[in-house]
């Protein structure tokens, strides 16, 4: 009787089998799909605190009843970070699993904020592009509209696009034209202003303060913040797949020795939520607005530690009134006559000062004289 565990039997074996593939290539997407995820999530306390405490995000809000209902919350919410990062790990199975790196994403907001402890998560996506990439032939670009809803309710709680790198069945001739692009671009230097304002506090006044400041003395308000985080087997594997994002860019040693990053990476939303994290210890946050233009540039992989810098690019004091007279909410006013609105640009690097990530970012901001 033939012994399918002797070793010469079996690779002959694993020669001959056919691999029941896990998710979709290039080719399997078309601009107008919708996909409705299969996984759900219900948000727990528990994920909420795992994400926020290894990311270093400590805001007492999140963590402490007094300080919730001191910010206006009933209890301790979720985390926008953590919403956001299980809202996109849900989708991994069906957009991304195949392999092909996280780009980037724009467009992240949270409609159905506050969100609270016990709510189940559903999450649709719809192809908005598709596009070849003129610099690596076995790859195209595919951008999604994610939508991460209320499963009882409907209502959403967070939305975004964001794009893949995402493997063909079949490499195309590429042109290289983005490639060739990129090496004549003329390098007249770095444009830098000569003068960096560091805000003295983290309240909505000393960010207004400091690009006074700047704007009279032809400066720029940027600073980096002083912790880091060594990325470890917590941060690489476990934080993703408690949000069910099956990449194996995150957990899977052996197939990724063989790929563009040789080497298991840090999820692109943990990076990115660390550094928040470290800028949000220098600040005093009242409310996450939103998140724009987001790009992950480089890999993080465990023993690398992401760094944060912040530039200050506006600070708005005006909170907007209803026809009721009671507060409303939109992008540049604040839903709290307590807080300001500032959007920064924060950019992720790692212990050899290369930029991992950038972004900008719509926070309000508590002012001190709230
Ligand atoms: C979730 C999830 C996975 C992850 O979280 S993976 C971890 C986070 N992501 C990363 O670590 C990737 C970091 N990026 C890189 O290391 C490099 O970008 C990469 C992937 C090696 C590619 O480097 P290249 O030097 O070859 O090329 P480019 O960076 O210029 O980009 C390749 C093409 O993509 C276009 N592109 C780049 N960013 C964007 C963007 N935000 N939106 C649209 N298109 C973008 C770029 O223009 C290049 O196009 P070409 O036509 O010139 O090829 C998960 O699995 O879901």
């Amino acid at each position: 009787m033939t012994d399918w565990t002797d070793p010469d039997t079996f690779a002959r074996a694993l020669e001959r089998a056919d691999t029941k593939e896990k998710g979709n290539c290039f080719e399997d997407f078309e601009e107008g799909d919708v996909i409705e995820h299969d996984p759900g999530l219900t948000l727990t306390q528990f994920g909420n605190e795992q994400w926020m405490g290894q990311t270093l995000n400590h805001d007492p809000a999140y963590w402490r009843s007094d300080a919730a209902e001191a910010r206006g919350f009933e209890e301790p919410p979720i985390h926008p970070d953590y919403l956001t990062a299980a809202t996109l790990g849900i989708t991994v199975e069906d957009l991304s699993e195949k392999g092909g790196y996280f780009l980037g994403r724009t467009d992240v907001r949270f409609p159905g904020t506050p969100v609270y402890a016990g709510t189940e998560l559903h999450v649709e996506s719809e192809v908005v592009n598709r596009a070849t990439s003129s610099s690596r032939p076995e790859y195209g670009i595919v951008s999604w509209r994610t939508r991460g809803k209320d499963a009882e309710t409907g209502e959403v709680l967070c939305s975004y696009e964001r794009t893949n790198m995402i493997p063909r069945r079949e490499p195309v001739a590429t042109d290289g034209s983005g490639a060739a692009a990129a090496e004549e671009s003329d390098d007249d230097g770095p444009d830098l202003p000569e003068t960096f304002v560091t805000p003295e506090g983290g309240y909505f006044e000393d960010f207004a303060e400091a690009l006074e400041r700047a704007d009279e003395e032809n400066a720029a308000v940027a600073y980096r913040h002083e912790r880091g985080r060594t990325q470890d087997d917590v941060t690489v594997a476990s934080l993703p797949l408690a949000t069910l994002n099956t990449a194996k860019q995150h957990h899977n040693v052996d197939v990724m020795s063989d790929s563009p990053s040789g080497d298991i990476v840090t999820y692109g939303d943990v990076t990115r939520s660390t550094a928040l994290g470290h800028a949000r210890s220098d600040e005093e946050t009242w409310r996450e607005v939103g998140f724009d233009d987001e790009s992950f540039h480089t890999f993080v992989a465990v023993g690398d530690t992401v760094y944060a810098f912040t530039r200050v690019l506006e600070a708005e004091d005006s909170v907007e009134e209803s026809s009721t007279g009671s507060r409303t909410s939109s992008e540049n006013t604040a839903s709290s006559d307590e807080a300001g609105t500032v959007r920064f640009e924060h950019i992720a690097f790692n212990q050899d000062d290369e930029p991992v990530y950038s972004g900008t970012r719509t926070a309000e901001i508590r002012k001190r004289s709230g």
